[in-house]
């Protein structure tokens, strides 16, 4: 399934309220942080470089992506990584998340770099199925408990 219309939005004072309020399922907790949070948490380590963006499908607020876009310091200094991702539960299965891979990718690819890096929370429910569909593959490293994936970036 596409989604047409969806694309990525910065969070102003004019929306910050409507991204802080999508949710996911309850049994999805585990494995990502909700909004409010990820932006207490980019504010509090500005040496992580965070980079997050409200995902809308035409003009509603649908999803929320965060990464840390190449830090100067840290074990993943240089990288990028995407460090949140969610679509809130009225809106998944949509094929929004695939959209916004394939956007992120293409953005993490026109800096310049070779990879995407993430990494998810093993339980039931993963969404290891979403990231294996759409390329990623284990690099064999644990990180904090999490299995870090990477995306390879083809060069043009
Ligand atoms: C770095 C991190 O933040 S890791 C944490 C990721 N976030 C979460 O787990 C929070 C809860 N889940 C979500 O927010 C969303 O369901 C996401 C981000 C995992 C996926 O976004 P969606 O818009 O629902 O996925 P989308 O519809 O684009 O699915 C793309 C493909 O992956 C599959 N897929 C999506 N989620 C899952 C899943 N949990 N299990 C199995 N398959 C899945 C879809 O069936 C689809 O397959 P297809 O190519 O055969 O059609």
């Amino acid at each position: 399934m596409t989604s047409p219309g969806v694309h990525l939005r910065e969070i102003t004072d004019a929306n910050r309220d409507a991204v802080r309020a999508l949710r996911i399922r309850r049994d999805q907790k585990q494995f990502v942080a909700s909004v409010s949070k990820s932006l207490k948490q980019a504010a509090a380590t500005p040496e992580a470089n965070p980079w997050y963006r409200a995902v809308y499908r035409g003009d509603e607020p649908v999803g929320f992506v965060m990464l840390s876009w190449s830090p100067p310091a840290g074990p993943f200094e240089g990288r990028h990584f995407l460090w949140r991702l969610l679509i809130d539960k009225r809106y998944q299965r949509r094929g929004i998340g695939r959209e916004v891979l394939t956007q992120i990718a293409e953005l993490v690819r026109a800096d310049g770099a070779a990879e995407l890096l993430t990494s998810y929370e093993p339980g039931e429910g993963e969404p290891w199925p979403f990231y294996r569909r759409f390329g990623f593959r284990p690099t064999g490293e644990i990180d904090d408990g999490e299995i870090v994936l990477r995306l390879r970036l083809s060069a043009r």
